[in-house]
């Protein structure tokens, strides 16, 4: 690659910098530090079969105390007075071989029914090993149809086949669920790229003051070279020391926008490459804050001169197109990938694979792996869902001391990831959904059945009255408990009164008790001493 594409400066660009004039090295000294490049998320192997523990450290004279494998330890009638809080739980035979490749954060070496959106973003991305620049890639698909674990593995095939062939090509991925503005993305990619300059300068620095040194004794070190004298290696090192000196990394608030894209610019194009901007929940970043990154990041390659950079971004919205320039949806779904829900059968064979390095030999029931998988296929054919199933099973069987995984653990599991759900929903509605579930709760717990609008409406108004709350209109209540019965906390059927007209019968979808809990837990609703009152009150209007 060249870089010498460029058309010059006739784009505008929001660094408006045209001062990029730096020496950026001969081939000699390109190359990239393997070390450098590292997107695998390592995981522990740490299973409780490893740990060797010396349980009777007292006694150091018998020899056999050292090193014994927890699973071996018995322990006889007259230790059971000094049995600890773990002795129980580790007297169990443990159901797990390896937890941790059922977590999220483990990334499979092997991806099943995905060959084919693999060997796409394969066949897109390998121009980049050519030193050509791939298209931009937009991956598609519902949430756990596994597009992250794909992305992340043709990434890491395709860096260490570039440093195996020697061509630099660099792969840097960002949440943006997490990096969620322009800022903090220019901000991230630019102090990536100047980590990794500050590294490919160090070693040019090393072998140059090794050739320095060399050629002082002995001037002939420089014949292969493309330095004359000593004297122009040490303007090299000189330079070389600057450029170093003036790479500043951008700090994470304060500097005007354009400041930190000029310093990515500069940073990514220091150095001959390519490279490739994965943008995962790409989604969440037009949403907060629109698509001018999208927009900046694909015009770059047209000013840069010794780099191309090309963008994967991937997405469980399949609408968030629509919110895009038509300069930027264009450029950005140059090349689009789609990732299907999987099938029952599918998930199957996903967590057969994991399952396989996960459990035990025979520590799970047949039933227990096409029971997960069918559940998770009702969702939506999520397989972070079937590999929370399946991890949250062995748990709860773990937990039980039970010596192998049942179905009834599955099941058990299924209503526990369910109510965590419901939890985690209830506990981030707004207040006045809160309210307005809290009233149907009181009217349920009274044994109020086929709760109407009207019923809700009279204890809501109440309870806002007590602590102080707007009240809102009753057109607005029935509104949130719409929404309620689409988020499936409560189900609100309409039925008709004949000619009293229509109304809404309103009953509790999730555990009462549980969610009673989780409302109560907010300050304000919790400061509610007894809300008995309230719903006798009903029965005064
Ligand atoms: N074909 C597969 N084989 C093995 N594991 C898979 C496969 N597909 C997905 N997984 C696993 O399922 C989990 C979710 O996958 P991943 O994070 O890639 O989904 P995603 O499509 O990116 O979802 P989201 O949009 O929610 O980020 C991960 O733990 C991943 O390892």
């Amino acid at each position: 690659m060249t870089g010498n594409e460029t058309d010059g400066h006739t784009n505008e660009r929001t660094n408006g910098s045209d001062e990029q004039e730096r020496s950026t090295g001969g081939d000699e000294e390109t190359g990239i530090d393997p070390a450098d490049i590292d997107i695998q998320e390592s995981i522990g192997n740490d299973g409780l079969d490893d740990l060797d523990v010396d349980l009777e450290s007292d006694d150091d004279t018998t020899p056999s105390s050292a090193g014994v494998d927890l699973d071996e330890v018995v322990l006889d009638e007259a230790d059971s007075d000094s049995r600890g809080l773990f002795d129980d739980l580790l007297s169990g035979e443990p159901i797990f071989e390896n937890k941790e490749v059922l977590r999220p954060s483990y990334t499979p070496h092997e991806l099943p029914h995905r060959t084919d959106q693999i060997n796409q973003m394969a066949t897109i991305l390998v121009s980049a090993l050519r030193g050509e620049t791939p298209s931009n890639i937009l991956i598609y698909g519902k949430t756990g149809t596994g597009k992250t674990a794909s992305a992340k593995f043709v990434s890491q095939e395709l860096e260490s086949t570039s440093q195996k062939y020697d061509v630099p090509c660099e792969v840097e991925y960002i949440n943006c669920e997490v990096t969620d503005t322009q800022y903090r993305v220019l901000a991230q990619l630019a102090n990536k790229f100047i980590e990794k300059n500050h590294a490919l300068i160090d070693d040019r620095l090393r072998r140059l003051r090794d050739l320095r040194s060399a050629a002082a004794d002995d001037p002939t070190q420089l014949a292969d070279t493309r330095f004359e004298r000593v004297a122009d290696v040490d303007d090299r090192i000189a330079d070389l020391e600057q450029d170093r000196e003036e790479m500043e990394t951008v700090p994470m608030t304060g500097w005007p926008t354009d400041r930190v894209y000029s310093t990515f610019f500069e940073a990514v194009d220091y150095n001959e490459r390519v490279v490739v901007i994965m943008l995962d929940e790409i989604d969440k970043l037009v949403e907060k804050s629109g698509d001018d990154t999208l927009y900046n990041l694909s015009r770059m390659n047209s000013e840069l001169d010794n780099s191309r950079i090309s963008i994967m971004g991937i997405s469980n919205d399949l609408k968030f197109t629509d919110f895009l320039d038509p300069r930027v949806k264009s450029s950005l779904g140059e090349e689009e990938i789609v990732f299907p829900p999987y099938d029952a059968n599918q998930l199957r064979d996903i967590l057969q694979h994991r399952a396989d390095i996960a459990f035990k030999g025979e520590a799970l029931t047949d039933d227990v792996i096409p029971l997960c998988a069918a559940f998770a296929a009702q969702e939506h054919g999520d397989a972070r869902r079937a590999l929370d199933l399946l991890r949250t099973a062995g748990e709860l069987a773990e937990r039980s001391q039970a010596d192998t995984v049942e179905e009834a653990h599955v099941r058990q599991a299924q209503d526990k990831i369910e109510l965590d759900r419901v939890v985690e929903v209830v506990r981030t509605l707004p207040t006045q959904s809160k309210i307005v579930l809290f009233s149907i709760i009181l009217l349920e717990k009274n044994g109020v059945h086929n709760i109407n609008t009207g019923e809700v409406f009279n204890i809501y108004k109440r309870l806002c009255e007590e602590i102080d709350a707007d009240i809102l209109t009753q057109r607005r209540v029935t509104d949130l408990i719409s929404e309620l019965d689409m988020l499936g906390i409560v189900n609100a059927v309409v039925v008709s009164k004949g000619r009293y007209g229509r109304t809404k019968e309103i009953s509790l979808s999730v555990p009462i008790d549980e969610t009673e809990a989780v409302l109560l837990s907010d300050s304000r609703l919790g400061n509610i001493e007894d809300a008995q009152p309230f719903v006798q009150a009903r029965f005064d209007n």
